[in-house]
């Protein structure tokens, strides 16, 4: 079907933006080249033919996907290496590798993804320069295929519960990997079932029957040459999934696999030949990875949202439904306030994520060159940023997907809108790289410490700074700074009620860890408040830096967003703030006043803000979001790619319902 035109109710919605779409892209984009690098890249590969799907990938067999998903994996990898982009080598955005391109050849994740994701970076962070030198010029070429095994059958989160060992043997200077038992199987780790021959396997060390935690090595699994899992290595694939079905998820075990001592990566831990460890000046820099990739989960949120608002938006101006007004015509969706209240928090959400991640990129960044100096100052409070903001990114933006596959109505249950993968993709990230809950009680555990050492006169680390400020009831103030405020309140209230109870259940004669785990309800809530402080604090900040360099026109519009998410979480959060705040019922009354002007206000812009995310028809997959609005159309035309309407009869009539219908069963 070729199709010409725009919908008119896309054009009429275009007509009606009162900003520059382009000035918005590359703020988001993070400068004009970068927009131009990425659609450079995006140009580039989607004119390979290639990495075209004839089938839609739902139709074809688990075994098919997955041998698909290969062959688009190396024709990708083939032309992102022409492009000169380097991956596992992240930079701020990101847009051109994981943010569009990636997901939109693969919507359901790429055999290959661990091995730019965790397996060079482990490289590149954990081992030394003559390391690095060896793995990671191997793996940029391909030679080698890795992946990142950490997690086991019986521990994910607790992974100094991780069983697998690796057992020095200074004779031989070799370490002897093992798994003890069932529960230490390696489980998880991305391409790992049939695509990796080398790994990064986190074991416990041991030497002369001492141990010395977890660290890093890396085990060839496969022969180079015929594939076959070498000696003494059990692996293979875990199975379907609610999504990343083809990601390859594998398991993998060992009986007394030898490696070389020096495959252990050494940057900061090192064995010498004689069995000499010599420790890192902090035990958690092997979890370095970890800290990186959370980083990374914060702008990947962002993104996986800003593509189903795109999509849902899009689609909720095209559908008309029911009726406003009895003498006029079905109205867009998309009039309907209810429908803007479930869709415009989708498009704030996003720039808020988005705009903390580079917010926090950079302060990873900054501590990654003070660690290359021997400073560790700022780890603990990076370390409660990329737990903390890893959760409720995830959990905010995944629970946003959800609601813009549900504000599609029916249509949004197709996988031909791409609605069901994104959320499969999107809710994944509430559960790797750190379980959400466990990520909050880490995070609490930061901030109980920051606490108690600022009552006793301690500084606090800048993010946690307001914790210093008196708790004094204020007046409540509508005003951003005024709702920054009161967020904080909120913030200081719970953590100091958490600390009181902890220190009223020691009182009482529990353990600090039953004491601990009592509160742990109050101690996540105190957390994620925390959280929401530093998200608010950061989105409007940096808006308000941006927009001393932005058009008037955009900065009215990034500020009506940043409004809006201010005044949405005041009203999600009413109960918290009524307590610690002198928020009142005028006030509320006047507030949702404040959020229905706000969407009224925002309307005219929506498709506006959701062209700004430039996500290509290729990009979004999608029948419902596509830029020219032709739902009806697509979602017809993909109906027909079903293998059932390749005939009008299918053979199990005549096998089976007929025989029924005739009585003759
Ligand atoms: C911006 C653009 C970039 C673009 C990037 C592009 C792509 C990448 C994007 C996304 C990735 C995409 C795809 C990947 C897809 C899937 C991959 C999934 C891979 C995995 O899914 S891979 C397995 C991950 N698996 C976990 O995630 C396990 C979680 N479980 C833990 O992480 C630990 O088990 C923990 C922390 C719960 C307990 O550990 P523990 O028992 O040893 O520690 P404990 O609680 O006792 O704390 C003692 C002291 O260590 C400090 N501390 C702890 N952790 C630290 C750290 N990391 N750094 C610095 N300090 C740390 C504490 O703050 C405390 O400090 P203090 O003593 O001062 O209080
Ligand atoms: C799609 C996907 C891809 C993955 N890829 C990889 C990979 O490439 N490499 C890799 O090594 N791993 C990978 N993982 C594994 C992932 O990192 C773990 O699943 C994750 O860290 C959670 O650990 P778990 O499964 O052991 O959960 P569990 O810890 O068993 O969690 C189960 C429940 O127990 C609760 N719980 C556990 N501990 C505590 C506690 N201390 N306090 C309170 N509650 C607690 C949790 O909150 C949760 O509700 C992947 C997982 C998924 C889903």
């Amino acid at each position: 079907m070729t199709l010409k035109k725009v919908n008119p109710d896309l054009e009429k919605e275009r007509s009606t933006c009162t900003f520059n779409i382009e000035e918005l892209t590359n703020l988001l984009d993070t400068g004009a080249h970068c927009t131009a690098e990425r659609r450079a890249v995006e140009d580039k590969v989607f004119s390979v033919k290639e990495l075209k799907d004839e089938i839609p990938d739902e139709f074809l067999s688990h075994k098919e996907r997955y041998e698909n998903a290969i062959r688009k994996s190396v024709f990708l990898h083939k032309v992102l290496q022409e492009t000169g982009v380097k991956r596992g080598v992240y930079n701020r955005s990101d847009k051109s590798d994981f943010r569009t391109t990636y997901y939109s050849i693969f919507k359901d994740g790429s055999p290959f993804m661990l091995q730019y994701s965790m397996f060079v970076p482990t490289i590149l962070g954990q081992g030394d320069s003559e390391q690095v030198e060896l793995w990671y010029k191997r793996a940029l070429n391909m030679e080698i295929i890795g992946t990142y095994a950490q997690t086991e059958l019986g521990h994910g989160t607790f992974i100094r519960g991780l069983e697998t060992e690796a057992v020095y043997d200074e004779k031989t200077e070799e370490f002897i990997l093992n798994s003890p038992s069932l529960s230490s199987y390696k489980w998880w780790p991305g391409g790992l079932g049939h695509t990796t021959n080398y790994c990064i396997v986190m074991a416990q060390l041991k030497i002369k029957g001492k141990p010395y935690g977890m660290q890093p090595f890396i085990v060839q699994i496969r022969d180079e040459e015929t594939h076959m899992p070498l000696p003494g290595v059990k692996v293979g694939e875990i199975g379907a999934k609610l999504a990343f079905n083809t990601v390859n998820n594998g398991f993998l075990g060992f009986e007394h696999v030898r490696i070389p001592r020096r495959h252990m990566l050494m940057r900061f831990s090192q064995v010498s030949k004689d069995g000499k460890f010599t420790s890192s000046a902090n035990p958690k820099l092997a979890y370095g990875t970890m800290v990186m990739v959370r980083v990374t989960i914060v702008n990947s949120a962002a993104t996986y949202l800003s593509r189903a608002v795109t999509i849902a938006i899009r689609y909720s101006a095209v559908r008309h439904q029911s009726k406003l007004k009895q003498n006029e015509p079905e109205p867009q969706i998309l009039d309907y306030v209810t429908q803007q209240h479930k869709l415009f928090i989708g498009i704030a959400t996003s720039h808020a994520y988005m705009f903390c991640s580079y917010w926090l990129w950079d302060v990873y960044v900054m501590y990654q060159k003070e660690q290359n100096v021997g400073n560790f100052d700022r780890l603990p409070e990076l370390h409660a940023l990329a737990c903390c903001l890893k959760v409720i990114s995830s959990s905010d933006c995944t629970g946003l997907v959800e609601k813009c596959r549900m504000s599609c109505g029916g249509h949004g249950f197709m996988m031909s809108s791409n609605l069901p993968q994104l959320y499969g993709i999107s809710t994944a990230t509430c559960t790797y790289e750190g379980e959400n809950t466990v990520m909050l009680l880490q995070t609490a555990r930061a901030l109980v410490k920051a606490w108690e050492l600022g009552s006793r006169g301690r500084p606090f680390s800048p993010t946690m700074s307001y914790f210093a400020e008196k708790n004094v009831p204020s007046k409540w103030d509508s005003s951003l700074e005024g709702i920054l405020n009161a967020f904080q309140k909120v913030s200081i209230g719970k953590l100091s009620s958490s600390v009181s109870s902890l220190q009223e259940y020691t009182k009482s004669g529990l353990s600090a860890e039953d004491a601990w785990n009592k509160a742990s309800v109050q101690l996540i809530g105190a957390a994620e408040a925390w959280g929401r402080a530093v998200v608010l604090s950061i989105y409007k900040s940096e808006i308000e830096r941006y927009g001393q360099t932005v058009s008037p026109a955009l900065k009215s519009v990034l500020f009506d967003l940043v409004e809006l998410y201010y005044v949405h979480l005041t009203l999600e959060k009413m109960g918290d703030l009524l307590l610690y705040t002198q928020l009142s019922e005028k006030d509320v009354v006047s507030l949702r006043k404040k959020y229905e002007d706000l969407l009224e206000k925002i309307r005219p812009n929506a498709i506006g803000l959701v062209d700004a995310f430039d996500y290509r028809d290729e990009v979004l997959n999608s029948t419902l979001g596509s830029y020219d609005g032709f739902a009806y159309e697509r979602l017809m035309t993909e109906a027909m790619k079903s293998p059932l309407n390749a005939e009008p009869v299918n053979q199990s009539f005549h096998k089976y319902i007929k025989p029924l219908m005739k009585g003759k069963l």
